[in-house]
């Protein structure tokens, strides 16, 4: 039997009542976390980081402490990160959501950084945590447009590319721990919380709901009377508020409930 058919198989409590709820919904929100990307192949933040950042827990590693520190020994993990990413595709998660999106008000308010997304077909509503393939000088801000040079294998240190306005050191656009979110991001992503109504579904794909603000999301959007159910092969930080719990992974699940 196929991959696709062991999937089949495999019952999964409640998606029968979670493909119902989509059904009768007039609009769906999508609240992704790390889980969305995994079976393409991006680490997890909680998987055991691979090689050279084994030892190191990513939450010391994207912080502006660590910039300030060492730009280049910061830069090595980004630009491996931003490598690896070239490197993989959308699952059937992340196509099956731009699917739904053809016949359902669909928004995606992600945590992820990569776009993966983007590149099944989806538009996505808010990158809470910033994009790993927005540049920009961590000087004067300036966007910084142009080739990125990544390494093939992970190395220790890399000089990050320098600003063309000011000579500055250019960083990733992501949103490091201590700093504060994307206000456009965090805005529009409030107000799709705050439109939800009673009827309307919330997808929670893939998080461990452990990083604020965006682990309060869920309970936001519960509060507000939509249905809220969470895709993930185990127990998280937000399985409490969320009205239905399907255990399995996001391109075993999201194309049976889109389908
Ligand atoms: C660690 C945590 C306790 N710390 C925080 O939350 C901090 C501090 C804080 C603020 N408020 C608080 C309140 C209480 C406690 C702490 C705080 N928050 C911040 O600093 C935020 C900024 C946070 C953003 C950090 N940047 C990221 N990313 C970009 C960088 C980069 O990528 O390098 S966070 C990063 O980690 C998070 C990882 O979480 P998940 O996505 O949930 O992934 P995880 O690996 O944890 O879990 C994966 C899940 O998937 C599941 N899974 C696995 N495989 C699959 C599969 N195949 N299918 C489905 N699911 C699957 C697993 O079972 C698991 O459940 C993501 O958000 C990701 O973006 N800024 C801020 O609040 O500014 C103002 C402020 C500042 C200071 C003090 C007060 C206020």
């Amino acid at each position: 039997t196929s991959d696709a058919d062991a999937v089949e198989e495999t019952q999964v409590a409640g998606l029968g009542e979670a493909v119902d709820a989509l059904r009768g919904a007039r609009r769906v929100l999508v609240l992704s976390g790390a889980g969305m990307s995994a079976e393409s192949g991006v680490p997890t933040f909680r998987d055991a980081q691979t090689g050279l950042w084994e030892q190191v827990d990513p939450t010391d590693l994207a912080t502006p402490e660590a910039w300030e520190q060492d730009p280049p020994y910061v830069w090595a993990w980004y630009a491996w990160r931003i490598g690896r990413l070239r490197a993989v595709q959308p699952n059937a998660g992340h196509r099956a959501l731009a699917e739904l999106a053809a016949y359902r008000e669909v928004s995606i308010a992600t945590q992820n950084v990569d776009d993966l997304h983007e590149r099944a077909g989806s538009t996505v509503l808010a990158h809470v945590h910033g994009s790993l393939t927005d540049l920009r000088c961590s000087d004067c801000a300036t966007p910084h447009v142009g080739p990125v040079e990544v390494p093939e294998d992970p190395v220790e240190r890399l000089e990050p590319p320098s600003c063309g306005e000011c000579g500055g050191d250019v960083r990733p656009g992501v949103v490091w721990f201590g700093e504060m979110l994307p206000a456009r991001a965090l805005a529009e992503t409030t107000a799709a919380i705050e439109a939800l109504t009673e009827g309307d579904v919330v997808l929670v794909v893939g998080t461990s709901g452990v990083v604020y603000p965006a682990a309060g999301f869920p309970a936001m959007a519960r509060a507000e009377g939509a249905t809220v159910i969470e895709v993930n092969p185990t127990e998280t930080e937000v399985s409490d508020v969320c009205d239905l719990r399907l255990r399995g992974t996001a391109a075993q699940v999201l194309p049976r409930l889109v389908a």
